[in-house]
Protein backbone atom coordinates (compact mmCIF):
# COMPACT_ATOMS: atom_id res chain seq x y z
CA UNK A 1 0.00 0.00 0.00
CA UNK A 2 1.14 3.43 -0.68
CA UNK A 3 1.14 6.60 2.08
CA UNK A 4 -1.33 9.33 1.83
CA UNK A 5 0.09 12.17 0.48
CA UNK A 6 -0.25 15.16 3.00
CA UNK A 7 -1.15 18.18 0.59
CA UNK A 8 0.77 20.95 1.98
CA UNK A 9 -0.35 23.37 -1.00
CA UNK A 10 -4.34 22.16 -0.48
CA UNK A 11 -4.17 22.78 3.14
CA UNK A 12 -2.33 26.00 2.83
CA UNK A 13 -4.89 26.80 0.36
CA UNK A 14 -7.87 26.20 3.29
CA UNK A 15 -5.80 28.06 5.75
CA UNK A 16 -5.33 31.21 3.70
CA UNK A 17 -9.08 31.55 2.82
CA UNK A 18 -9.65 32.00 6.25
CA UNK A 19 -6.82 34.21 6.67
CA UNK A 20 -7.17 36.41 4.02
CA UNK A 21 -11.01 37.23 5.85
CA UNK A 22 -9.46 37.89 8.97
CA UNK A 23 -7.04 40.52 6.88
CA UNK A 24 -9.99 42.09 5.20
CA UNK A 25 -11.24 42.30 8.01
CA UNK A 26 -8.19 44.54 9.74
CA UNK A 27 -7.95 46.28 6.61
CA UNK A 28 -11.26 47.70 6.62
CA UNK A 29 -10.80 49.39 9.48
CA UNK A 30 -7.75 50.48 8.43
CA UNK A 31 -5.42 48.00 9.90
CA UNK A 32 -4.23 45.93 6.54
CA UNK A 33 -1.56 43.82 7.93
CA UNK A 34 2.10 44.46 7.44
CA UNK A 35 4.76 42.31 7.24
CA UNK A 36 8.46 43.99 6.36
CA UNK A 37 10.95 41.60 4.76
CA UNK A 38 14.60 42.10 4.81
CA UNK A 39 16.54 40.37 2.52
CA UNK A 40 20.66 41.05 2.87
CA UNK A 41 22.66 39.62 -0.02
CA UNK A 42 21.75 37.73 -3.19
CA UNK A 43 21.28 33.98 -2.06
CA UNK A 44 19.10 32.13 -4.81
CA UNK A 45 17.21 29.88 -2.51
CA UNK A 46 16.67 33.02 0.09
CA UNK A 47 15.29 35.02 -3.51
CA UNK A 48 12.87 32.41 -4.33
CA UNK A 49 11.87 32.16 -0.60
CA UNK A 50 11.28 35.57 -0.02
CA UNK A 51 9.58 36.04 -3.34
CA UNK A 52 7.59 33.58 -2.44
CA UNK A 53 6.42 35.50 1.21
CA UNK A 54 5.93 38.38 -0.71
CA UNK A 55 3.57 36.59 -3.52
CA UNK A 56 1.12 35.08 -0.04
CA UNK A 57 1.19 38.42 1.49
CA UNK A 58 -0.16 40.37 -1.76
CA UNK A 59 -2.47 37.11 -2.46
CA UNK A 60 -4.32 37.60 1.23
CA UNK A 61 -4.92 41.01 1.51
CA UNK A 62 -1.44 41.76 3.41
CA UNK A 63 1.02 44.33 2.94
CA UNK A 64 4.40 43.50 2.16
CA UNK A 65 7.40 45.62 2.49
CA UNK A 66 10.20 44.28 1.32
CA UNK A 67 13.58 45.78 1.85
CA UNK A 68 16.63 44.36 -0.10
CA UNK A 69 20.04 45.10 0.58
CA UNK A 70 24.12 44.54 -0.59
CA UNK A 71 25.87 41.49 1.24
CA UNK A 72 28.17 44.17 2.12
CA UNK A 73 25.04 46.13 4.63
CA UNK A 74 26.47 47.00 8.06
CA UNK A 75 25.43 45.18 11.11
CA UNK A 76 24.75 48.40 12.94
CA UNK A 77 22.96 49.67 9.64
CA UNK A 78 20.58 46.78 9.65
CA UNK A 79 19.83 47.51 13.69
CA UNK A 80 19.11 50.84 12.01
CA UNK A 81 16.54 49.58 10.04
CA UNK A 82 15.36 47.42 12.29
CA UNK A 83 14.88 50.37 14.71
CA UNK A 84 12.88 52.15 12.04
CA UNK A 85 10.42 49.56 11.57
CA UNK A 86 9.65 48.28 15.17
CA UNK A 87 8.76 52.48 15.67
CA UNK A 88 6.83 52.42 12.42
CA UNK A 89 3.17 51.65 13.55
CA UNK A 90 2.19 50.51 10.26
CA UNK A 91 4.55 47.88 10.37
CA UNK A 92 3.43 44.40 12.06
CA UNK A 93 5.53 42.26 11.44
CA UNK A 94 9.43 42.43 10.71
CA UNK A 95 11.40 39.22 9.03
CA UNK A 96 15.06 39.64 8.66
CA UNK A 97 15.60 36.30 6.36
CA UNK A 98 18.23 33.88 7.26
CA UNK A 99 21.45 33.17 6.64
CA UNK A 100 22.71 36.54 6.93
CA UNK A 101 26.29 37.54 5.78
CA UNK A 102 29.00 36.49 8.10
CA UNK A 103 30.07 39.50 9.69
CA UNK A 104 26.50 40.11 11.12
CA UNK A 105 25.38 38.48 14.13
CA UNK A 106 22.49 36.61 13.61
CA UNK A 107 21.37 36.64 17.54
CA UNK A 108 21.90 40.40 17.91
CA UNK A 109 19.81 41.15 14.46
CA UNK A 110 16.64 39.01 16.42
CA UNK A 111 17.05 39.68 19.63
CA UNK A 112 16.50 43.41 17.94
CA UNK A 113 13.31 42.92 16.63
CA UNK A 114 10.42 44.07 18.89
CA UNK A 115 8.79 41.22 20.14
CA UNK A 116 5.19 42.37 19.67
CA UNK A 117 6.54 42.03 16.03
CA UNK A 118 8.60 39.46 15.92
CA UNK A 119 6.50 36.89 13.25
CA UNK A 120 9.43 34.07 12.81
CA UNK A 121 9.51 33.42 16.67
CA UNK A 122 13.27 33.41 16.51
CA UNK A 123 13.90 35.46 19.76
CA UNK A 124 14.93 34.04 23.08
CA UNK A 125 11.63 35.56 24.57
CA UNK A 126 9.52 33.56 22.41
CA UNK A 127 11.93 30.57 22.53
CA UNK A 128 11.34 31.08 25.92
CA UNK A 129 7.47 31.26 26.25
CA UNK A 130 7.34 28.41 24.00
CA UNK A 131 8.72 26.00 26.58
CA UNK A 132 7.07 27.36 29.59
CA UNK A 133 3.70 27.17 27.66
CA UNK A 134 3.40 31.12 27.75
CA UNK A 135 1.39 33.08 24.47
CA UNK A 136 4.01 34.42 22.33
CA UNK A 137 4.82 34.12 18.53
CA UNK A 138 5.32 30.40 17.64
CA UNK A 139 8.28 29.39 14.68
CA UNK A 140 6.34 28.97 11.52
CA UNK A 141 8.00 25.79 9.92
CA UNK A 142 7.45 23.49 13.67
CA UNK A 143 3.65 25.57 13.35
CA UNK A 144 3.37 24.09 10.25
CA UNK A 145 4.71 20.56 10.83
CA UNK A 146 2.01 20.13 13.56
CA UNK A 147 -0.83 21.48 11.26
CA UNK A 148 0.18 18.99 8.88
CA UNK A 149 0.02 15.99 11.61
CA UNK A 150 -3.02 17.44 13.19
CA UNK A 151 -4.75 17.11 9.53
CA UNK A 152 -4.19 13.27 9.13
CA UNK A 153 -6.52 13.24 12.09
CA UNK A 154 -4.46 10.86 13.70
CA UNK A 155 -3.99 11.74 17.83
CA UNK A 156 -0.44 12.57 18.89
CA UNK A 157 -0.81 11.80 22.41
CA UNK A 158 0.95 8.68 23.96
CA UNK A 159 2.76 8.53 20.35
CA UNK A 160 6.44 8.40 19.45
CA UNK A 161 7.71 11.28 18.06
CA UNK A 162 11.35 11.15 16.34
CA UNK A 163 12.89 14.49 15.53
CA UNK A 164 15.57 14.79 13.07
CA UNK A 165 18.14 18.26 13.23
CA UNK A 166 18.32 19.77 16.43
CA UNK A 167 18.57 23.68 15.40
CA UNK A 168 16.99 26.60 17.08
CA UNK A 169 14.46 27.15 13.90
CA UNK A 170 12.74 23.55 13.36
CA UNK A 171 14.05 20.86 15.20
CA UNK A 172 13.62 21.91 18.65
CA UNK A 173 10.61 24.53 18.90
CA UNK A 174 9.06 21.57 17.13
CA UNK A 175 10.20 18.86 19.60
CA UNK A 176 8.47 21.22 22.03
CA UNK A 177 5.46 21.11 20.30
CA UNK A 178 5.24 17.48 20.49
CA UNK A 179 5.83 17.76 23.21
CA UNK A 180 3.05 20.09 24.30
CA UNK A 181 0.40 17.52 22.06
CA UNK A 182 1.28 14.81 24.45
CA UNK A 183 3.83 12.86 22.17
CA UNK A 184 6.46 11.02 23.84
CA UNK A 185 9.61 12.85 21.74
CA UNK A 186 12.94 11.53 20.91
CA UNK A 187 15.40 14.30 19.58
CA UNK A 188 18.05 13.69 17.43
CA UNK A 189 21.17 14.73 15.17
CA UNK A 190 24.07 14.44 13.67
CA UNK A 191 25.98 12.73 17.09
CA UNK A 192 23.08 10.08 17.04
CA UNK A 193 24.54 6.99 16.75
CA UNK A 194 21.73 4.88 15.13
CA UNK A 195 19.41 6.76 13.70
CA UNK A 196 17.42 3.86 12.35
CA UNK A 197 16.63 2.15 15.67
CA UNK A 198 15.18 5.50 16.92
CA UNK A 199 12.97 5.97 14.01
CA UNK A 200 11.93 2.53 13.40
CA UNK A 201 10.33 3.19 16.70
CA UNK A 202 8.63 5.92 15.95
CA UNK A 203 4.83 7.08 15.20
CA UNK A 204 5.90 10.00 13.74
CA UNK A 205 8.85 10.95 11.99
CA UNK A 206 10.01 14.77 11.08
CA UNK A 207 13.50 15.16 9.00
CA UNK A 208 15.18 18.73 9.04
CA UNK A 209 18.48 17.88 8.80
CA UNK A 210 19.61 19.35 5.35
CA UNK A 211 20.84 16.18 3.25
CA UNK A 212 19.03 13.94 0.83
CA UNK A 213 17.62 10.89 1.46
CA UNK A 214 18.87 11.10 5.39
CA UNK A 215 15.54 9.11 6.00
CA UNK A 216 15.11 5.38 4.14
CA UNK A 217 12.59 3.28 3.94
CA UNK A 218 14.70 0.69 5.98
CA UNK A 219 14.50 3.48 8.50
CA UNK A 220 10.46 3.52 8.86
CA UNK A 221 7.52 1.22 10.73
CA UNK A 222 4.94 0.77 8.25
CA UNK A 223 2.32 3.45 8.93
CA UNK A 224 3.82 5.86 10.06
CA UNK A 225 3.79 9.65 9.40
CA UNK A 226 6.60 11.15 7.67
CA UNK A 227 6.93 14.85 7.67
CA UNK A 228 9.69 16.13 5.65
CA UNK A 229 11.11 19.32 6.11
CA UNK A 230 14.75 19.32 4.12
CA UNK A 231 14.86 21.69 1.09
CA UNK A 232 17.62 19.74 -1.25
CA UNK A 233 18.84 21.16 -4.72
CA UNK A 234 19.50 17.61 -6.80
CA UNK A 235 22.36 17.65 -9.05
CA UNK A 236 19.30 17.84 -12.18
CA UNK A 237 18.38 21.01 -10.49
CA UNK A 238 15.37 19.92 -9.03
CA UNK A 239 14.76 19.79 -5.18
CA UNK A 240 13.84 17.26 -3.00
CA UNK A 241 14.00 16.66 1.11
CA UNK A 242 15.59 14.55 3.70
CA UNK A 243 13.22 11.66 2.95
CA UNK A 244 13.90 9.15 0.49
CA UNK A 245 10.49 9.73 -0.92
CA UNK A 246 9.71 7.40 -3.52
CA UNK A 247 10.63 4.22 -1.29
CA UNK A 248 9.56 5.36 2.27
CA UNK A 249 5.95 5.97 0.90
CA UNK A 250 5.50 2.58 0.17
CA UNK A 251 5.99 1.45 3.72
CA UNK A 252 4.27 4.69 5.92
CA UNK A 253 0.73 5.46 5.78
CA UNK A 254 1.32 9.28 5.49
CA UNK A 255 3.94 11.53 3.89
CA UNK A 256 4.63 15.15 3.11
CA UNK A 257 6.17 16.14 -0.70
CA UNK A 258 8.95 18.06 -1.43
CA UNK A 259 8.19 21.18 -2.89
CA UNK A 260 4.38 20.86 -2.18
CA UNK A 261 4.67 20.37 1.86
CA UNK A 262 6.04 22.04 4.58
CA UNK A 263 7.44 24.99 2.23
CA UNK A 264 4.08 26.31 2.05
CA UNK A 265 2.81 25.98 5.32
CA UNK A 266 5.87 27.53 6.37
CA UNK A 267 4.59 30.94 4.45
CA UNK A 268 0.96 30.17 5.56
CA UNK A 269 2.01 30.25 9.88
CA UNK A 270 4.12 33.60 8.25
CA UNK A 271 0.53 35.18 7.47
CA UNK A 272 -0.87 33.39 10.66
CA UNK A 273 1.32 35.16 12.95
CA UNK A 274 1.55 38.66 10.84
CA UNK A 275 -2.44 38.66 11.10
CA UNK A 276 -2.31 37.96 14.92
CA UNK A 277 0.22 40.77 15.52
CA UNK A 278 -1.60 43.31 13.38
CA UNK A 279 -4.85 42.13 15.63
CA UNK A 280 -3.49 42.69 18.85
CA UNK A 281 -2.49 46.04 17.54
CA UNK A 282 -5.88 46.77 16.58
CA UNK A 283 -7.34 45.47 20.14
CA UNK A 284 -4.72 48.07 21.72
CA UNK A 285 -5.91 50.75 19.84
CA UNK A 286 -9.55 50.46 21.35
CA UNK A 287 -11.01 52.54 23.59
CA UNK A 288 -10.69 50.56 27.05
CA UNK A 289 -14.57 50.21 28.90
N1 LIG B 1 10.41 23.90 4.28
C1 LIG B 1 10.69 24.92 5.08
O1 LIG B 1 9.86 25.76 5.31
C2 LIG B 1 12.02 25.01 5.72
C3 LIG B 1 13.00 24.15 5.33
N2 LIG B 1 14.22 24.16 5.93
C4 LIG B 1 15.18 23.15 5.49
O2 LIG B 1 15.25 22.14 6.50
C5 LIG B 1 16.58 21.65 6.61
C6 LIG B 1 17.07 21.88 8.03
O3 LIG B 1 17.07 23.26 8.31
P1 LIG B 1 17.74 23.84 9.66
O4 LIG B 1 17.12 23.19 10.84
O5 LIG B 1 17.73 25.30 9.53
O6 LIG B 1 19.24 23.28 9.45
P2 LIG B 1 20.54 23.34 10.35
O7 LIG B 1 21.65 23.14 9.42
O8 LIG B 1 20.51 24.52 11.24
O9 LIG B 1 20.38 22.04 11.27
C7 LIG B 1 20.50 20.75 10.73
C8 LIG B 1 20.39 19.73 11.84
O10 LIG B 1 20.54 18.45 11.28
C9 LIG B 1 21.45 17.70 12.06
N3 LIG B 1 22.16 16.71 11.23
C10 LIG B 1 23.11 16.94 10.29
N4 LIG B 1 23.51 15.79 9.75
C11 LIG B 1 22.83 14.81 10.37
C12 LIG B 1 22.82 13.40 10.28
N5 LIG B 1 23.62 12.75 9.40
N6 LIG B 1 22.00 12.70 11.09
C13 LIG B 1 21.20 13.34 11.96
N7 LIG B 1 21.15 14.67 12.09
C14 LIG B 1 21.96 15.40 11.31
C15 LIG B 1 22.40 18.73 12.64
O11 LIG B 1 22.99 18.16 13.80
P3 LIG B 1 24.01 19.02 14.74
O12 LIG B 1 23.15 19.93 15.55
O13 LIG B 1 24.65 17.98 15.57
O14 LIG B 1 24.94 19.74 13.81
C16 LIG B 1 21.45 19.88 12.93
O15 LIG B 1 20.86 19.75 14.19
C17 LIG B 1 17.37 22.39 5.53
O16 LIG B 1 17.34 21.60 4.36
C18 LIG B 1 16.58 23.67 5.32
O17 LIG B 1 16.75 24.19 4.03
C19 LIG B 1 14.49 25.00 6.97
C20 LIG B 1 13.54 25.90 7.41
C21 LIG B 1 12.25 26.00 6.77
N1 LIG C 1 13.96 34.63 9.02
C1 LIG C 1 13.71 33.50 8.33
N2 LIG C 1 12.48 32.96 8.41
C2 LIG C 1 12.18 31.81 7.71
O1 LIG C 1 11.04 31.31 7.78
C3 LIG C 1 13.21 31.22 6.90
C4 LIG C 1 14.46 31.83 6.88
N3 LIG C 1 14.69 32.96 7.60
N4 LIG C 1 15.47 31.30 6.13
C5 LIG C 1 15.28 30.12 5.33
C6 LIG C 1 14.14 29.23 5.80
C7 LIG C 1 13.57 28.40 4.71
N5 LIG C 1 12.20 28.84 4.53
C8 LIG C 1 11.37 28.45 3.50
C9 LIG C 1 10.21 29.15 3.19
C10 LIG C 1 9.44 28.78 2.10
C11 LIG C 1 9.79 27.72 1.33
C12 LIG C 1 8.96 27.37 0.14
O2 LIG C 1 8.20 28.17 -0.35
N6 LIG C 1 9.09 26.15 -0.42
C13 LIG C 1 8.35 25.69 -1.58
C14 LIG C 1 9.17 25.67 -2.85
C15 LIG C 1 10.41 26.49 -2.86
C16 LIG C 1 11.18 26.43 -4.17
O3 LIG C 1 10.56 26.30 -5.23
O4 LIG C 1 12.43 26.55 -4.12
C17 LIG C 1 7.90 24.26 -1.32
O5 LIG C 1 8.54 23.57 -0.52
O6 LIG C 1 6.91 23.84 -1.92
C18 LIG C 1 10.91 27.00 1.64
C19 LIG C 1 11.68 27.36 2.73
C20 LIG C 1 11.95 29.83 5.40
N7 LIG C 1 12.99 30.09 6.16
MG1 LIG D 1 19.41 27.00 10.41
Amino acid sequence: MTAQRIDGNALSRQLRSALARRAAQLAAHGQQPALAVILVGEDPASAVYVRNKVRACQDNGLRSILEKYDASLGEAALLERIAALNADPGVHGILVQMPLPGHIDPHRVIEAIAPAKDVDGYSALCAGALMTGLEGFRPCTPCGCMKLIESTGQPLAGRHAVVIGRSNTVGKPLALLLLQANATVTLTHSATPDLGHHTRQADVVVAAVGRANTLTADMVKPGAIVIDVGINRRADGRLCGDVDFDRVQEVVGWITPVPGGVGPMTITMLLENTIQAAERRAAALLPSS
